[in-house]
């Protein structure tokens, strides 16, 4: 996909990894929509990059991605103001174990939410022109940890989602690829909530195993996340793929064992 005159929704998208794939899309002539709970982030962000990359190819629009009008409307007024819609991250994500019904709420509910809704603006059943949708999940999906119960399993959710989505995708002829996204560790502001109690809850106590972990796999850029989003977006053989980004193998993608008879 040659991202010039794109049009991506990005949720989660006014700070860390969300903010640095709207910024590599900008840079390719691409156009975002931040949808992000966090206004003043989200204001301040879109300000930065109007500055950087001229204004008129970024708008914020403040969401809470588990209200689904909320979330439709954000859908609707990107496509009202850019004419058209090709790319959807599904991004925003919460890491809280106190709160563990939020955690699925966003981490999981919104995505298949944020999914469908990009379906019904994208997908050839709706009479739209195709796309390619990226719903973000973690390596938490592969290596689980005691402090983190309900956050890895959205993120496991996220995987069956995506994959069971792209087959959809394929064998209904939606002409919308789906890929899931699977970041280790990434130095943003959620890497912070380990330490806090309202975040973990009685999981916190877990919180120097989460720090070994952190010292032991490192500890990526998000802009090397972007760059594995790029690589998502723009190469349209990849629907129902896998992409894991790692300190140790960089982007690389999970492999399934065929099903057995
Ligand atoms: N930081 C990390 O180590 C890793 C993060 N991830 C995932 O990457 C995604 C992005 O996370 P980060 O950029 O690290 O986090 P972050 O906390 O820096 O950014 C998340 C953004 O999502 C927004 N958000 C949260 N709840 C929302 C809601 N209900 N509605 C709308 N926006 C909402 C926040 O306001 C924030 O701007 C998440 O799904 C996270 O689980 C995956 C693997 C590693
Ligand atoms: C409070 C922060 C919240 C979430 C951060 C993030 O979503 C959680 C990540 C959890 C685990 C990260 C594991 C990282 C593993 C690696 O970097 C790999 O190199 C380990 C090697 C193999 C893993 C198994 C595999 O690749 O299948």
């Amino acid at each position: 996909m040659a991202l010039c005159g794109k049009v991506a929704l990005i949720t989660g998208g006014a700070q860390g990894i969300g903010r640095a794939v709207a910024e590599t899309l900008l840079e390719n002539k691409a156009k975002v929509a931040l949808v992000d709970l966090n206004q003043c982030v989200g204001e301040q962000c879109k300000k930065e990059l109007d500055q950087k990359y001229n204004e008129g190819n970024c708008i914020f629009i403040k969401c809470d991605v588990t209200d689904r009008r909320k979330l439709e409307e954000a859908f609707q007024s990107t496509v009202e103001k850019f004419g058209r819609l090709d790319i959807v991250i599904n991004n925003a994500g919460i890491n809280n174990e106190k709160n563990w019904e939020k955690t699925i709420e966003v981490n999981l509910t919104s995505v298949i939410k944020g999914t469908y809704l990009a379906l019904e603006h994208m997908s050839r059943e709706y009479g739209k022109e195709g796309g390619v949708i990226i719903n973000v999940s973690s390596m938490a999906a592969f290596l689980h940890s005691p402090h983190q119960p309900v956050y890895t399993a959205t993120k496991h959710g996220v995987i069956g989602f995506s994959r069971a989505m792209a087959d959809a995708s394929e064998q209904g002829d939606y002409g919308v690829r789906i890929n899931a996204l699977c970041p280790a560790f990434v130095d943003t502001p959620l890497l912070q909530t380990v330490e806090h109690e309202d975040n973990m809850g009685k999981f916190v106590k877990f919180k120097d195993h989460f720090k070994q972990s952190m010292d032991k796999y490192g500890v990526l850029k998000p802009s090397l996340i972007a760059e594995g989003m790029m690589q998502l977006i723009t190469d349209s053989s990849l629907n129902g793929a896998v992409m894991k980004i790692t300190c140790s193998k960089g982007i690389h993608f999970h492999t399934y064992e065929p099903l057995s008879a």
